[in-house]
C-alpha cells in the first residue's frame, strides 16, 4: 500500500496510554533532514550522506521509545526541491499524512547554515500553508543543521542569524513565534547530544502546550484517518472470516487495498491540484519578479550609459582645460622671458648712457684741454707779434 511503512502495526501504535509524539521533517534535499532524525532516535535508521541529488526517495517513519513518550519521526525528501513536480510533492504529503495518522505534533522545517537560504525554499513553505493553512505555523519549529561549523568559527547561532538572516526567513521565525534550535549532527559528545535533544524537545512541549494538546489534523488527516481505520477494521473482518477459500480471501482482501489505495489516489490527486495552483501563482509572482529585476537592470544600464557619457564629456574637458593651461603656461613663459629681456635691455641701455656719460665727460676734458692749448698758442703768437 502507498504510506511507506504504514502497517497494521502502526495503526496499534496509536493507544492513548503512553505519550505518542509525531515529528515531520521538511527541508530541502542535503539540509541534514535524516541526519536530524538520526540524532533524535539515536541510531542511525534513516539514510544520512552527502549526495547533491536526494538521498531519501519516500517519506519513512522510524520511532524511538523514550523514558516518558514515544517519539515517531517521519522522514520526508527534499520537497522543496524545484526538481520535484507537484504530482510527487502530493503523492509524499498524502503518505506522510497517512504514516502521521494521529496528527503531527511538530512540524520540523530543516536549514542548514552551510548553505543559503534558497527562494526554492520560501517557495516550499509557501506550499506547506497553501496545503494545511497558516495554523502549521503554530506547530513549526525551525532547525538549522551545522552546529560544528558555527562552532569552528566560534559563532553562535544568533550571531549566524544576525548576518545572514533574509527576509523571508525572519518572517518564517516569526510566524512561528521564534522556535529554532542548532542541531550540530556530526558531535560525539554525549552531553551535547542530549542537551540538543533536550533543547527541541522541550520546543516540541511548548507547541503542545500551546495547542491544548491537540496535533496537527485537517480534514486530509481526517479522512484518511477514516480510511486507514475502514482498511483496520476490513482486514480484521477478512481475517476473521470463515467458509472461504485461501483465494477467495486473498481477493477480498486485494479488494480492500485497492479500494483504499483509490481513497490515497483521489486525495492525492486532490492535493496535486492545490499544489499546482500555488506553483502557478508563485511562478506567476516569480516571473512579475523577474520582469522587475529587468526593468530595474535596463535603467541601470541606461543610468550607467548616461554617467558613462557624462564621464566621456567630463574628460575630454578636463584634456581641454589642460591643454589651456599648458597654452597659458607657455605665454606666461613667453612673457617672463620678455620681461627678462627687457631687463637686460634697460640694463644695456644704462650701461651705455653710462658709457656715453664717460665718454662725453672725457671727451670734454679732452676739448677742454685742446682749447687751453688753443689759447696758450693764441697768446704766444700774439706776443710774438708785438716784439717784432
Ligand atoms: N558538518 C555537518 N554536516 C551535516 C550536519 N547535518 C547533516 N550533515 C551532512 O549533510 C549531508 C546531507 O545530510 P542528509 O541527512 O542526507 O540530508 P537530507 O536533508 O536528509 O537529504 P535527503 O535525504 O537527500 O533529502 C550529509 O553529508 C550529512 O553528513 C551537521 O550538523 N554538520
Amino acid at each position: 500500500m502507498m504510506g511507506g511503512g504504514s502497517t497494521d502495526d502502526d495503526w496499534e501504535l496509536t493507544s492513548p496510554s503512553i505519550a505518542v509524539r509525531t515529528l515531520v521533517l521538511f527541508g530541502r534535499t542535503g539540509n541534514g533532514k535524516s541526519a536530524i532524525g538520526n540524532t533524535i532516535l539515536g541510531r542511525k535508521a534513516f539514510k544520512s550522506m552527502a549526495r547533491s541529488s536526494g538521498v531519501t526517495s519516500t517519506c519513512e517513519l522510524q520511532q524511538t521509545v523514550l523514558k516518558d513518550q514515544i517519539i515517531n519521526v517521519i522522514d520526508t525528501p527534499g520537497l522543496f526541491d524545484l526538481s520535484v513536480g507537484s504530482e510527487f510533492v502530493g503523492e509524499e504529503i498524502v503518505k506522510c499524512i497517512d504514516l502521521a495518522k494521529d496528527g503531527i505534533h511538530a512540524v520540523l522545517v530543516v536549514f542548514s547554515v552551510r548553505t543559503r537560504f534558497s527562494q526554492e525554499e520560501e517557495a516550499g513553505l509557501h506550499s506547506l500553508e497553501t496545503l494545511f493553512g497558516s495554523k502549521i505555523f503554530d506547530y513549526m519549529i525551525v532547525v538549522f543543521t551545522g552546529g560544528d561549523e558555527l562552532e569552528d568559527n566560534d559563532e553562535t547561532l544568533e550571531d549566524y542569524l544576525g548576518r545572514e538572516c533574509p527576509e523571508p526567513l525572519k518572517e518564517i521565525l516569526a510566524l512561528c513565534n521564534n522556535r529554532r534550535v542548532l542541531f550540530d549532527n556530526k558531535t560525539k559528545d554525549e552531553l551535547k547530544k542530549v542537551e540538543q535533544l533536550q533543547q527541541l524537545l522541550s520546543l516540541v512541549n511548548m507547541v503542545t502546550s500551546q495547542t491544548g494538546g491537540q496535533p496537527y489534523t485537517d480534514d486530509l488527516f481526517a479522512e484518511l484517518k477514516k480510511g486507514a481505520r475502514k482498511l483496520h477494521d476490513q482486514r480484521e473482518v477478512v481475517t476473521s472470516l470463515k467458509g472461504y477459500s485461501e483465494r477467495e480471501i486473498l481477493e477480498l482482501k486485494e479488494q480492500i487495498n485497492a479500494s483504499y489505495e483509490d481513497q490515497l489516489k483521489r486525495i492525492t490527486e486532490m492535493v496535486e491540484a492545490k499544489l499546482k495552483e500555488t506553483n502557478t501563482r508563485l511562478e506567476q509572482q516569480l516571473a512579475a519578479e523577474q520582469a522587475a529585476r529587468l526593468e530595474a537592470q535596463e535603467i541601470f544600464q541606461l543610468a550607467q550609459k548616461k554617467s558613462n557619457d557624462e564621464i566621456r564629456i567630463l574628460i575630454q574637458n578636463l584634456e581641454k582645460a589642460e591643454k589651456e593651461t599648458e597654452e597659458l603656461r607657455k605665454q606666461a613663459e613667453s612673457r617672463r622671458f620678455t620681461h627678462m629681456l627687457r631687463e637686460k635691455l634697460e640694463k644695456a641701455r644704462k650701461g651705455i648712457e653710462e658709457l656715453r656719460r664717460q665718454a662725453e665727460s672725457i671727451l670734454r676734458g679732452k676739448l677742454e684741454k685742446v682749447q687751453e692749448g688753443t689759447e696758450e698758442l693764441r697768446r704766444q703768437a700774439e706776443s710774438r707779434c708785438v716784439i717784432l
